[in-house]
């Protein structure tokens, strides 16, 4: 462990890591995919817009469902600043237990200028790691897909986007989210503050292999992104990337550093098929990929365990910004609900149904204000809720 020496040189004692720590999973009553019975889905509205998109997704969940002849128990609990307010942590113990025992989770957004100053241990996006960590939601899939009606909504140039469909594999539990040491110290007589950035070859090996796994489903060409020629950790990541890419011969891995990953994501977006990176990394890209699909409230994303339920949640925040003006995009929570369905509950025609009705109101030229071309008519979460609705209530095409 030399290489975490520095923090040891600062005479900082080692934090404890006992918030981000894994608990005793509990005992799951039946699989995930059950016909037989309604979904056990635990729901964390969170903060911001969170309760607002959550409002617009169960309605919608519940009628996709119901058409296919699926029914959801919904258990909502507290997550974030509201969690917080309400008990003091941001990850209440009834969370927690709540979440590890169901099918899924769907999660839509914490934080807030409210909780910035809080110690660390106390803020909402500590509560959103232990979440992650203690369901060991390791392989985080943020899909970008251009939808046609939407390629004038982003900055970028249409021709840039056209065709664009993407799939980061985002490792969740790990890196420099998780490291130690970390903290704050003193040296040479001013503040200073540090992360550590560590993976173990386990680690990258099980997002590897998600990530394979996942390009062979799509077109079997997939770019690994790291600094490795800069950072020890990610020289470690390439070398187990690569000799968990021998196991899969049909897939094409190639490596990007994440420099060059940022700008090509810009200048030819339609060269990544499935890419696969480090949290931090995959934070930062996804956020950039958002925006080749017009708006951060259009991204989705499925949180995927070994051993326990998924999370779903958009890659989007709690945008204070525009918090209880009924101005929300709720449609990276409606594609998170639809995700719940396919990847959670083993209910692939609910999903389908969910993103039917998501390209049926975008065809239609119903848009919320993010998405919509400056000067033109937009409209509310909860109107888009209403519409998304009637989208699901018309005759399906034969
Ligand atoms: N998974 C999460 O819960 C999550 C993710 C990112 C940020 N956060 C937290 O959210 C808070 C705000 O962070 P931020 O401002 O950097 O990021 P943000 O994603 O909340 O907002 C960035 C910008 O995008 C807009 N935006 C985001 N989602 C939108 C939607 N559905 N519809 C329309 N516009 C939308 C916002 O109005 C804002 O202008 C912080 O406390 C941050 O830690 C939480
Ligand atoms: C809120 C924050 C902790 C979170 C992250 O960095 O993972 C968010 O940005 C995300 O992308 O889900
Ligand atoms: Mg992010």
């Amino acid at each position: 462990m030399a290489a975490l020496a520095p923090g040891a040189r600062l005479g900082l004692a080692a934090p404890s890591r006992r918030a981000f720590v894994a608990r005793t999973p509990i005992p799951r009553a039946r699989p995930a995919a059950c016909a037989c019975a309604a979904h056990r889905v635990t729901v964390l509205p969170g903060d911001g817009i969170g309760p607002e998109i959550t409002a617009v997704a169960l309605s919608v969940l519940e009628a996709a469902g119901q058409a296919e002849g699926e029914t959801f128990t919904f258990t909502e609990a507290l997550i974030g600043g509201a969690a917080y307010d309400a008990t003091g942590d941001p990850y209440p113990d009834a969370t927690y237990r709540a979440c590890a025992d169901s099918d899924a989770v769907l999660l839509a957004a914490i934080g807030g200028y409210k909780w910035d100053s809080l110690p660390s241990a106390s803020k909402p996006e500590t509560g959103l790691l232990r979440l992650r960590s203690s369901l060991n939601a390791f392989a985080n899939l943020r899909p970008a897909k251009v939808i046609p009606d939407l390629a004038d909504a982003s900055s970028l140039k249409r021709e840039v986007l056209e065709g664009v469909d993407l799939l980061i594999v985002r490792e969740l539990v790990g890196g420099i989210y998780f490291g130690q040491p970390r903290g704050f110290g003193e040296r040479d007589g001013e503040k200073v503050g540090f992360s550590t950035d560590i993976y173990s070859e386990s680690e990258v090996e099980r997002i590897a292999h998600v990530a394979f796994k996942a390009a062979r489903t799509r077109s079997r060409r997939l770019t690994s992104v790291d600094k490795a020629n800069v950072l020890e950790v990610s020289q470690l990541w390439r070398e187990v990337v690569t000799r968990v890419g021998a196991e899969y011969p049909d897939v094409e891995l190639s490596h990007m550093y994440v420099d060059n990953a940022a700008m090509q994501l810009i200048r030819n977006p339609r060269s990544f098929d499935t890419l696969v990176t480090s949290n931090l990394f995959g934070d930062i890209l996804s956020d950039e990929a958002a925006m080749l699909t017009g708006s951060l409230g259009m991204l989705p994303s499925a949180s995927i365990s070994n051993d326990g339920p998924g999370v779903f949640e958009p890659v989007h925040g709690s945008a204070p910004d525009i918090a209880g003006q009924d101005k929300a995009n709720p449609l990276a929570m409606v594609l998170s609900a639809a995700l719940m369905c396919r990847h959670g509950l083993g209910i692939p025609a609910v999903a389908g149904r969910l993103e039917a009705a998501v390209a049926a109101v975008l065809a239609s030229g119903v848009r919320t204000g993010d998405i919509a071309q400056p000067g033109k008519q937009t409209i509310g979460c909860k109107a888009m809720g209403r519409a998304l609705l009637e989208a699901l209530a018309a005759p399906v095409a034969a």
